[in-house]
């Protein structure tokens, strides 16, 4: 493994002189660390090869110089009276990780600052911030020696233990069971229960059936609750420096984000905590790095299939509390069961305390985001409508892994059954985490937003403003009150008693949207990421070290250029190398040309090929709607760039501007569960238009009037009398797609490459549906027949990408067909307890949309 780069990472060159006493006792910390672990990783394999150990003896070359210049410049510096800066140099930082020393007013560059709420929230972006936004620091939460500011004895040889001590503990987190058994909506569950019981079986005696259902409710909060205890809590805080410390190179936070938190749990307001779930580190990191700046610990919601022996009681301690995976058994509403988790998450939003929980309903298997699930998120809105709280804090989190202990999922994108959870199998896990090296994490909470603002704002865009039924609570804001909202959605929105109303639903939907949205945009690029992406969409045969960096360098920069972050700094070379080490050797191997150069060649067949898509899967997300503009102009255009023809032959391809929104249009519904690529407070057109403009710069597109107008002013006419881009864009009628240069055609096989494996899922799912023009079949057959069909096709390589055969992929594109009313779904007989079926629809235009979909879907991959 290239040593030169273990510390990648990418650090805001924006650090005050207070990082200096960082930088050195980072540098310290650092020197024993980077000796142990090239000691450790030498004698665990000695599997290094003779480039790496050279590497590692340039790299301790380097690091030995470096130091030795950075304590020259110190010592110089100590002697002028005035800080100077010294020079920044990128490598230095990239291959050590200490942070540069230069003055906020001297910067060269600042990091690139994401995650800032959606405009359409005005109040949260300008309040819920911080001032040292863009000059704070990240924080490496691994090593808090640099936070001991003047450490006595004790610290200075116990500073983990010293640390975890001194975290102060000034919450209360009460045993809420009795409010909630005693809670109207419990009761009233009931008693609707009893009701019911009382009814199907006339002589059964009351007060029994009475005492039945309190003593279930009273066993279903019991199984839930969590008991947090804060000296578990400290403990476990402590034993992960331990851990974490063994297993990761760093954790980084930035500190302001994590600042406005901390300013947010003064408000008194409760705070929802929201991180995308890719590992079950997400709970652990997310407490922890809450515990370690002395925040409130967040009570999460954890799939009962957790609640295992052992486990499940420390899990408890630690702040989950056990949800069914699926709040109904055998299609029945369980009314008891959803008061009681409705009631219990109330209450403890009542009493102000922190909630945390995965909308995705489970970890991605695929490294995209998953579509969000309502029903936790109803409770939150539900209990703002109800006047329970006066506001919660939204906060998105997202955190970005080099490496994901849990092995991207491979076996279950190969169709096998998840391994249940049990006490064995955690142990075995953690043992073998412990010889694992999982690099850096990176973790973002991007800008929290006020819920109460979020309501109001899709109110009023929506016109939803029932008659105020309710004598108002609040003063209306913008003319409408929160209690007429809760009038017209609270009776609806609730989870257990009434059946949800479409408009409560939408708007919890699209709460969950902007969530996953938000987080998703902010999520950090690690390196392990874009070389992935690199060798999917464009070595897929394989490259030399050489190319690999360049274009490394190349696409790092255009993502840069998107508003994206980076987790790496330093050289292409040594970051490739790095990041190669970290993606494995079954999935890149490695050798020498002929002429000695390092060669690298991606397994690019199933299922090891599912390593590499999960890795690029974030990389993906940031070029998606570009990919789907170069897909409809493919359709729109009618033309593929196999029949391009040669350079001389080539001319610009002219595509309709209605025919390319339409058809960019589809595209979005189609890939809905597949990218959140517009929220519900966009305009569609807008979100196209801007992704027109993108690829307009890029010179992928041209606008016929532009050149025109360039004509013109090269003839002295002016150019600014006829308007800018954006209304070229808006009252044109053509674009040309430019396939007369080369360099375009590259970029437009880039683009195209992109989503080839979605292109390529959907399509051998939209054919996999005439199947069902014969007869209907059973879900889950049709499902298995439909993912055997897709891995024959790619072992037979009948596909372009092998990872099309994915089984997250194939779900989300039959799910898409079903809410394109392609296809439908329901029980024989109408009864929950009988298997489900699919089924063509028969409408009219049905199969016509169908062929029409296909025809898209082939364009696009051609
Ligand atoms: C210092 C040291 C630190 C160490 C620190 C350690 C921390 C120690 C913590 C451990 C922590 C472990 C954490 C594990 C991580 C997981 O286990 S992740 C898995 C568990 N979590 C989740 O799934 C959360 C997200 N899921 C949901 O919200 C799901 O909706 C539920 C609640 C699970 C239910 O799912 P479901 O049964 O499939 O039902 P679903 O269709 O979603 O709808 C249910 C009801 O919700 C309501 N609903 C749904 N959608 C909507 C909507 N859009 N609008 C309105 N209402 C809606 C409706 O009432 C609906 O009922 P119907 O009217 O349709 O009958």
């Amino acid at each position: 493994m290239s040593s030169a780069n273990i510390h990648t990472h990418n650090y805001p060159t924006g650090d005050t002189w207070d990082n200096e006493c960082f930088a050195s006792k980072g540098q310290r910390k650092y020197s024993d660390k980077y000796m142990n672990r090239t000691n450790r990783q030498k004698s665990q394999n000695n599997r290094l090869s003779h480039t790496d150990a050279k590497i590692i003896e340039q790299g301790k070359q380097r690091w030995q110089d470096k130091c030795n210049s950075l304590v020259t410049s110190r010592t110089q510096k100590k002697k002028e009276t005035k800080p100077q800066t010294v020079n920044l140099n990128v490598d230095f930082l990239a291959n050590f990780k200490i942070a540069p020393v230069v003055k906020a007013d001297q910067l060269v560059s600042y990091r690139t600052f994401m995650g800032f709420t959606c405009p359409c929230f005005p109040e949260s972006r300008k309040n819920i911030t911080s001032e040292n936004i863009l000059q704070d620091s990240l924080q490496n939460v691994l090593n808090i020696r640099s936070e001991l500011r003047h450490p006595n004895r004790f610290e200075l040889l116990f500073p983990y233990l010293a640390y975890s001590l001194q975290r102060k503990s000034p919450y209360v987190y009460p045993d809420l069971s009795l409010s909630v058994l005693i809670s109207s909506r419990v009761q009233d569950a009931v008693q609707q229960n009893v009701q019911k019981t009382i009814e199907s079986e006339p002589n059964a005696k009351m007060e029994k059936i009475l005492k039945i259902e309190k003593q279930r409710s009273k066993k279903i909060i019991d199984r839930m609750k969590a008991c947090i205890s804060y000296w578990s809590v400290s403990l476990f805080g402590y034993s992960l420096f331990k851990f974490l410390g063994l297993i990761l190179r760093s954790l980084q936070v930035h500190r302001s984000q994590l600042n406005i938190i901390k300013d947010l749990e003064q408000k008194g307001h409760p705070i929802i905590f929201l991180p995308l779930h890719k590992s079950h580190l997400d709970y652990i990191i997310v407490t922890w790095i809450l515990w370690i700046h002395d925040m409130r610990v967040p009570y999460v919601a954890a799939g009962d299939n957790l609640n295992i022996p052992i486990i499940g009681p420390i899990l408890r301690a630690l702040g989950g509390f056990f949800i069914r995976r699926r709040l109904d058994t055998n299609g029945k509403r369980d009314l008891i069961y959803r008061s009681v988790l409705q009631s219990y998450m109330q209450e403890l939003l009542q009493e102000g305390q922190s909630l945390e929980f995965f909308i995705e309903g489970g970890r991605s298997r695929s490294g995209k985001a998953l579509y969000p699930k309502g029903g936790l998120l109803s409770v939150i809105v539900d209990s703002f409508l109800q006047s329970c709280i006066q506001d919660a804090y939204i906060v998105p989190i997202s955190i970005s892994y080099e490496k994901l202990m849990e092995g991207n999922f491979i076996d279950e994108q190969m169709g096998l059954p998840k391994q249940k959870e049990s006490v064995w199998g955690t142990i075995r896990a953690l043992l073998h985490l412990f010889y694992g090296d999982y690099g850096n994490i990176r973790v973002e909470f991007p800008q929290p937003f006020s819920l109460k603002e979020f309501i109001e704002s899709y109110n009023i865009d929506n016109n939803i403003v029932m008659p105020n039924l309710l004598p108002a609570l609040t003063p209306p804001v913008n003319g409408v009150s929160p209690s007429s909202m809760s009038s017209s959605l609270s009776s609806s929105t609730s989870l257990c008693m009434f059946n949800v109303s479409k408009e409560a639903r939408d708007l919890v939907q699209s709460l969950a949207e902007h969530i996953v949205y938000s987080s998703v945009c902010s999520t950090v690029l690690m390196s392990t990421n874009i070389l992935a992406f690199l060798l999917l969409t464009k070595y897929r045969q394989g490259a030399t070290l050489k190319e690999l960096a360049d274009s490394f360098k190349e696409l790092t920069d255009l993502v840069k250029s998107r508003n994206r972050d980076i987790g790496f700094s330093g050289k292409s070379e040594d970051i490739v190398l790095y990041a190669a080490a970290m993606l494995g050797s079954n999935v890149l191997k490695r050798s020498f040309t002929e002429i000695g150069d390092v060669y690298f060649k991606p397994a690019i067949s199933l299922p090891s090929v599912f390593s590499l898509s999960y890795n690029s899967a974030p990389v993906t997300n940031v070029f998606a709607m570009e990919s789907v503009i170069v897909g409809a102009c493919f359709y729109a255009g009618n033309f593929s760039l196999s029949d391009v023809g040669n350079s001389m032959q080539r001319t610009d391809i002219s595509v309709k501007r209605e025919e390319l929104f339409a058809a960019s249009q589809v595209l979005c519904q189609l890939f809905k569960f597949e990218y959140i690529l517009s929220l519900g407070c966009m305009q569609i057109d807008d979100i196209i238009t801007d992704a027109l403009d993108l690829l307009v710069m890029d010179e992928v597109l041209r606008i016929p009037a532009l050149e025109v107008t360039n004509r013109s002013s090269k003839k002295g006419i002016d150019i600014f009398s006829l308007g800018d881009e954006d209304d070229f864009l808006q009252t044109n009628n053509t674009l040309m797609v430019n396939t007369s240069q080369d360099e375009c055609i590259e970029k437009l096989k880039f683009y195209q490459q992109v989503l080839m494996p979605v292109c390529e899922s959907y399509l051998v799912t939209a054919n996999h549906v005439k199947t069902l023009m014969d007869s209907d079949m059973e879900e889950e057959k049709f499902m298995t027949s439909l993912h055997n069909n897709a891995k024959e096709r790619a072992q037979r390589n009948l596909t372009k990408c092998s990872e099309s055969a994915a089984q997250e992929t194939l779900k989300n594109a039959v799910r898409a067909l079903h809410d394109l009313r392609i296809i439908t779904t329901y029980h024989r007989d109408g009864d929950k307890n009988n298997p489900k079926l699919v089924s063509l629809l028969w409408e009219n235009d049905v199969r016509q949309r169908l062929y029409d979909l296909i025809d898209l879907l082939e364009h696009m991959r051609e």
